[in-house]
C-alpha cells in the first residue's frame, strides 16, 4: 500500500463542538474518523457510550475506525457493524478467543483488527497475522489522550513489519499515541500505514491545515 493514512482520534476532539469537529474531519484531508472506546475497566478512562458513538457515526462520511478497549468486545460486534463500522479492532489482551473475535467481526463485514499495548510483544501475533487486516501498535498506554510517544515503538514496527512479510500477510500497521510532526515520517519510514493522531491535531490552533501538513509530511 502506498497511500498512508491519516486518522484524526475524536478522543481529544472538543465535546462541546463534536458535531463541528466530525464535520472538520470529514471536510479535510484525513483519510478515516477514529474512534477510541473505552469502558473504565480495560483502561482506566471511560471515553465515550453509545448515544455519542451513534451521533458520531451518522455525521462521519468517511471509514469509521473503531478501537475498543473494553474486555470481552465480542458482545458489541454486531452493535458496531450496525453502526457501519469499517474496521474494529480488540485488544490482543482483552480476548481469550482471538481467533474465534477476529472470525466474529469479518462475518459481520466488519476489517478485524488486534491492538498491541506497550508490553505486548509482536511474536504473539506469529499464527494469528495472516488473519488480521490491522494491527494498532500502541505507542503510549492506553486510556488517555496527550501521552509522550514510547520510543521503543519503532522497533516494534520494524518486528511487526518482518512478521507481516514474512507470513505473507495483507494486514496494515497503525499507530496510536503521541503521533505528531516529530515522528511521523520516522514512523512510516519504519513500516507504518496510519497514523492516529488526536491532541496533535484538535489541540492544535488549524486542525484542517494540521491534518494536511501530516499527509503531506508522509505522503
Ligand atoms: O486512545 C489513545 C490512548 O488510549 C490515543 O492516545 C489516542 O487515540 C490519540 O491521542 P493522542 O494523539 O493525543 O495520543
Amino acid at each position: 500500500m502506498n497511500t498512508k493514512l491519516v486518522a484524526p482520534s475524536l478522543l481529544a476532539a472538543d465535546f462541546g463542538n463534536l458535531q463541528r469537529d466530525v464535520e472538520m474531519v470529514n471536510q479535510s484531508d484525513a483519510d478515516w474518523h477514529h474512534l477510541d472506546i473505552m469502558d473504565g475497566v480495560f483502561v482506566p478512562n471511560i471515553s465515550y457510550g453509545m448515544p455519542v458513538i451513534k451521533a458520531i457515526a451518522q455525521h462521519a462520511t468517511k471509514p469509521l475506525d473503531v478501537h475498543l478497549m473494553i474486555i470481552d468486545p465480542d458482545r458489541y460486534i454486531k452493535t458496531f457493524a450496525d453502526l457501519g463500522a469499517n474496521y474494529l479492532t480488540v485488544h490482543y489482551e482483552a480476548c481469550n478467543h482471538l481467533h474465534r473475535t477476529l472470525q466474529a467481526i469479518k462475518s459481520e463485514g466488519m476489517k478485524a483488527g488486534v491492538a498491541l499495548n506497550p508490553h505486548t510483544s509482536v511474536s504473539l501475533l506469529e499464527d494469528t497475522i495472516q488473519d488480521i487486516d490491522l494491527v494498532c501498535m500502541m505507542s503510549v498506554n492506553p486510556g488517555f489522550g496527550g501521552q509522550s510517544f514510547i520510543e521503543n515503538t519503532y522497533q516494534k514496527v520494524s518486528d511487526l513489519k518482518n512478521l507481516i512479510e514474512r507470513k505473507n500477510s495483507k494486514a496494515l500497521i497503525e499507530i496510536d499515541g503521541g503521533v505528531n510532526a516529530t515522528n511521523a515520517k520516522k514512523l512510516v519510514n519504519t513500516g507504518a500505514d496510519v497514523l492516529v493522531a488526536g491532541s496533535f491535531v484538535f489541540k492544535s490552533q488549524d486542525p484542517t491545515e494540521t491534518i494536511k501538513n501530516l499527509k503531506e509530511q508522509i505522503a
